[in-house]
């Protein structure tokens, strides 16, 4: 008979964490058949409709879209859409030994309150103001928790594990740029919305991490990312500790790694890291570097983030062609400026457009995604273990270690409208954020003259 999650099972999960759409919450009972695994239950906006997150499947102009990938198409709910958007698009890109589509599984609306209501003082409460979970679900997905290792031989605290969201390694070099924007071609997307959030209060600090660093395979570069992402955390880094978080924010972001935070967390690490105290972070960090530059995961990734290869300024005009509407974009330029730059797009074959939307879709799923790298302490004589493996020469360790991609979600066509707004309003911040700092420069060095 089909599992059926009741109110009566809620007090076996717990909070794990959540992003913008899912909440997730780890197992802690004994069922066999849940150990190991996360359930990712979707949530609503507060003030957006019920429905309007999942509950309905894709729209007609999706199924369009997507209409090469049947299972997809013919999904009853955006939920199970997006399960097969995980099994056949992203897991064959990504690599199947790294990603879980998960499996369905049924719950009751009171097992949704209840969990609700148990995890509800663990929750930052700008998350808990912006959504709820969906009470109109019927169903969650039950994923393997990539934070631990499948129950084994050791007792001892023995998974350590570490998420990334790498978001976009590369600079876009696409002919659609408009001149004005150039600066898109020279610094990172993740450096420029570092300076818009920090004017929206998002942040409290501009995060020294640059994606370049982390995508480009040099063991100098990764570790100097990896020691940006621990300096400033915000919502890029994360590490749990048997699956309990340890650095990072829970559910959301975390402002600069403070002293006190620095210390418990190398404090965290005395069963991981045989090192005296003051230099296991530093170890552990070099841990993480060293599997990053061996493992092809990123490679891999950036691959998949490369089928962008218009950027959103030239997606945006085969977005008008898909869904067959004038184009905002060239309705605001003097004719002469559009069909010059852009009439290569507008003249597309409809296969064409629908490719072009298709990979920037794909390409915007893998800027977003996370990855999940686990350890676990190799015990000595142990070579059979069907995980790969790493050393870490400074304290003579080795470390079975596996990579998982999680948050695979297909984004939704229409949110392409407001992707290029934001590229626009990230794009102009930024640029303010430069002039500003050299008028300041300027007036500084008359001031000191
Ligand atoms: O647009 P971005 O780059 O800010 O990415 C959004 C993320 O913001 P970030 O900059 O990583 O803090 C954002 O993350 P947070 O909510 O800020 O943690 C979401 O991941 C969002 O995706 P979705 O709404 O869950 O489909 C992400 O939206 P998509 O762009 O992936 O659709
Ligand atoms: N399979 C998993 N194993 C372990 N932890 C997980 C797993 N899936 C999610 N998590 C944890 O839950 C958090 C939220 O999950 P996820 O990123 O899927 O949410 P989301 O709402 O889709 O995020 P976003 O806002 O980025 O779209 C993750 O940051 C991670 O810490
Ligand atoms: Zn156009």
């Amino acid at each position: 008979m089909a599992v059926v999650l009741e109110a009566k099972d809620a007090g076996e999960w717990t909070y794990r964490g959540e992003g913008a759409v899912n909440l997730v919450l780890a197992y802690n009972g004994t069922r066999s058949d849940f150990v190991g695994k996360v359930l990712r239950i979707q949530k609503v906006p507060r003030n957006g409709s019920e429905n309007g997150n999942g509950y309905l499947g894709l729209t007609n102009q999706e199924c369009v879209l997507w209409k090469e990938v049947n299972e997809i198409v013919s999904a009853p709910t955006r939920e199970i859409a997006q399960h097969y958007f995980v099994q056949h698009v992203m897991c064959p890109l990504l690599g199947p030994g790294h990603v879980d589509a998960g499996i369905s599984i049924q719950v009751t609306q009171e097992f949704l309150e209840t969990v609700e209501s148990n995890v509800l003082s663990q929750r930052p409460a700008w998350r808990v103001d912006a959504a709820k979970v969906n009470p109109l679900c019927d169903s969650v997905m039950l994923i393997s928790d990539h934070s631990v290792f499948p129950l084994g031989m050791c007792k001892e605290a023995c998974s350590i594990s570490v998420e990334i969201k790498p978001k976009c390694g590369f600079l876009p070099h696409s002919e659609f740029i408009a001149e004005d924007n150039a600066i898109k071609k020279s610094v990172t997307r993740f450096q420029m919305h570092q300076a818009l959030k920090l004017n929206q209060g998002k942040i409290s600090e501009v995060s020294a991490y640059d994606p370049l660093d982390l995508f480009s395979g040099s063991r100098d570069r990764v570790r100097k990312a990896i020691n940006n992402l621990f300096r400033t955390p915000q919502n890029n880094f994360r590490v749990f500790l048997d699956g309990s978080l340890i650095i990072g924010g829970l559910g959301g972001g975390a402002d600069t790694t403070s002293c006190e935070v620095g210390k418990a967390f190398e404090n965290s690490l005395k069963h991981v890291i045989q090192a005296e105290e003051g230099m296991r972070t530093q170890y552990f960090l070099e841990l993480i570097s060293k599997t990053v530059c061996s493992s092809e995961l990123l490679n891999r990734l950036l691959e998949v983030q490369k089928l962008d290869t218009t950027d959103i300024e030239g997606a945006i005009h085969a977005y008008y062609n898909v869904i067959s509407q004038p184009c905002m974009v060239c309705g605001q330029l003097d004719k002469d400026q559009s069909s010059k730059r852009y009439n290569s797009l507008h003249s597309m074959s409809m296969e064409e457009s629908l490719k072009i939307v298709r990979d920037y879709l794909i390409a915007a799923t893998a800027k977003d995604l996370s990855m999940i790298i686990s350890f676990r302490p190799r015990e000595a004589g142990n070579v059979e273990s069907p995980y790969s493996i790493v050393s870490l020469e400074s304290t003579d360790q080795s470390f079975d270690y596996k990579a998982s991609f999680i948050d695979l979600d297909l984004k939704p066509l229409e949110r392409i409208e407001y992707y290029y707004k934001l590229d626009q309003q990230i794009v102009s911040c930024y640029v303010q954020m430069v002039k500003s700092n050299h008028q300041l420069d300027h007036t500084g060095s008359t001031i000191g003259a």
